[in-house]
């Protein structure tokens, strides 16, 4: 049985941040568990490193198949893509690199999560980050772990300077940097890539010099079983290798770094959360923490496909495909500034079918609904019951509803085709995405599927229409409001940004379930560190704000622990110098 000072419960965009930070200092004993494959230097599967994603997410290898959601109250459980692999999240995800807004982190701080204004947060934005493109500017970091770059407007292909025209022509304005300027308009997306390669926080962090650490041990295929308790104070874990054998390790601190639907039910078997429904399953409750697995958050989305012509597809060679994005405002009462983010790729999956069909995704920012992840069984093995209850409020169906006709006139003065039956609504569906599993068959069938589009138009509006939207016309949704929103309820899904079940805040906050460094209330030797945390979602895709939240987390963990380590925001002079601090 080994001692740590830390264990770190999955090494996923937070995990591995803490595990490098936290092993910065010699003294310390860290050990970090991760149930899916490592991915050390040198050996990360190419399907990881590939600049474009989708394959990666549309298999079972990386991922934890038995992980479902319901995206609203009436829609059945489906399949809610997590990261099971060293890298967690940021080894599968879009690699879209989004800081959010100003208003999102004051919020937080207004809120109860004191020290996490837009002005706490921006040094760990800046430390965590190399913007290869902008790494003079006030607001960037050039010496960070993650490098982040973009693709630039000179080198778009045809379909994104086709959309860029229809944004245009509705009157959204270009900007340059979407982590700098903070307006709606659209921009070029940041990607956390270097040489059209992912970088995600295995790869960033957790590098040669990193592992050469004699005090950090990396675990890779051990999933941690359950927390060790002895009355409040956390002990340490057991964990569950492949070949069956159970392993303990003690720790003077456990943290929870497995994400925002397992790091809420893994408190909950250890008898942390909303004492009724835990002795209902027969678990002992400890600590009465009823904010456990509520709050839970993820952004409303919807996708929709345009075929393009021959001259607006690119070369499969060319591996990047999702290169500009907009943030748009709904204007509808009850909506806020910049409530809409539409991102696009000018290929909707790897394949010959994909390649002839450019892809918008429709995001709702700011959503109200709330869900819930909940405890089915006191078996540790079973996956906990997730309800992203997207939709619950009213004025977010509002929204999507606004941003659907917004995207339609965007599409219809864009130029990409002539036939508003080629612009298509395409639901990332069990069927879509069994087609987007890599193997000979799917290439087959998709090259075939992918000529007849070529073929004469009737033949192609009327395959799209049996095989994607089930006789559906866009037109006819956007001529009947009653019908586009039933159209929402049936094909709303969350772009797996979940967070907010392990939400920190205030004291005297009765539903905050940490502290605002994470600490579990009421516990000791407990902390969580992952998108859990988030109070509210921010304006973007959450990779980069967990990562910046686990930085901040660890430079506090380490400002308390060692005198004189600097925490970074409270220097007066971070706005004007990266400043290393570990
Ligand atoms: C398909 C997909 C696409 C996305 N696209 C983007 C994007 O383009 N940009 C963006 O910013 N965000 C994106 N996201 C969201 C973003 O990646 C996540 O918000 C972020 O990775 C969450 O980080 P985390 O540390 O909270 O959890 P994770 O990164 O999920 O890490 C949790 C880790 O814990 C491990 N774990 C869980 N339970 C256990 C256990 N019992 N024992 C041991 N290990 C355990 C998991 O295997 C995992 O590695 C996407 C996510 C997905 C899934």
């Amino acid at each position: 049985m080994e001692y740590f000072d830390y264990v770190i419960v999955g090494g996923g965009s937070a995990g591995c941040v803490l595990a490098q930070r936290l092993s910065a200092v010699p003294s310390l004993r860290v050990a970090l568990i991760e149930a899916g494959a490592d991915t050390p230097p040198g050996r990360v599967p190419p399907e990881i490193l590939d600049s474009y994603p989708l394959p990666v997410f549309c298999g079972d290898t990386y991922i934890w198949p038995e992980l479902t959601a319901r995206a609203t109250r009436d829609s059945a459980p489906r399949v809610y893509e997590q990261g099971r692999v060293m890298g967690g999240g940021s080894s599968i995800n879009v690699q879209s690199a989004n800081r959010g807004l100003p208003r999102d982190y004051d919020a937080w701080a207004a809120n109860g999560a004191s020290g996490w204004g837009w002005e706490d947060v921006l040094p760990y934005f800046r430390k965590l980050e190399r913007d290869v493109d902008f790494p003079d500017r006030e607001l960037h970091g050039k010496e960070g772990p993650v490098p982040i770059r973009r693709i630039m407007p000179a080198d778009w292909p045809p379909f994104c300077n086709a959309f860029a025209t229809g944004l245009r022509k509705n009157g959204v304005a270009p900007l340059h940097d979407q982590n700098a300027e903070f307006g709606d308009g659209f921009f070029p997306a940041a990607f956390s890539n270097l040489d059209d390669r992912r970088v995600s926080t295995a790869i960033a962090y957790l590098d040669e010099s990193t592992r050469k650490r004699t005090n950090l041990h990396i675990h890779a295929d051990l999933r941690v079983e359950r927390i060790v308790m002895e009355g409040r104070v956390a002990r340490g874990v057991v964990a569950l290798a492949r070949n069956g054998e159970r392993v303990r390790f003690n720790a003077n601190e456990v943290v929870l770094c497995a994400g925002a639907l397992q790091s809420p039910a893994m408190l909950m078997h250890a008898g942390i959360g909303p004492k009724e429904e835990l002795n209902a399953l027969g678990i002992d409750c400890v600590i009465d923490l009823p904010g456990v697995g509520r709050n839970l958050q993820d952004h409303p989305s919807l996708t929709f496909c345009h075929f393009l012509a021959p001259q607006l597809r690119m070369p499969l060679s060319r591996r990047r495909a999702s290169m500009m994005a907009a943030r748009l405002s709904s204007g509808i009462a009850g909506g806020e500034a910049s409530d809409l983010y539409l991102s696009s790729a000018t290929r909707a999956a790897w394949h010959e079918l994909g390649n002839r069909l450019g892809l918008f995704f429709l995001w709702c920012n700011r959503p109200h609904s709330r869900g819930r992840v909940q405890l089915v069984s006191a078996d540790p093995a079973a996956p906990p019951r997730v309800d992203l209850n997207l939709l619950d409020d009213p004025r977010d169906i509002a929204r999507l509803a606004c941003g659907v006709r917004t995207l339609a006139k965007i599409v219809a003065a864009s130029g990409l085709g002539e036939n508003s039956r080629d612009f298509f609504p395409a639901a990332f569906s069990a069927r879509v995405k069994a087609l987007s599993r890599v193997g000979a068959g799917n290439a087959l069938l998709t090259s075939l599927l992918g000529r007849l589009l070529d073929g004469p138009a009737p033949l192609r509006r009327m395959l799209i229409e049996r095989f994607f939207t089930r006789g559906q016309r866009l037109a006819d949704l956007l001529a009947d409001q009653a019908a586009l929103e039933d159209f929402i309820r049936a094909n709303v899904f969350g772009v797996w940004h979940a967070s907010g079940t392990c939400r920190m805040g205030d004291a005297s906050d009765p539903a905050a379930v940490t502290d605002t460094a994470g600490s579990v209330r009421g516990a000791q030797g407990l902390r969580v560190v992952d998108a859990s945390l988030m109070p509210r979602l921010p304006s973007a895709n959450t990779n980069i704000p967990t990562i910046m939240m686990a930085e901040k987390i660890a430079d506090a963990i380490l400002a308390r622990r060692l005198p004189g380590h600097a925490d970074i925001a409270s220097r007066a002079d971070y706005r004007h110098a990266f400043l290393k601090v570990s």
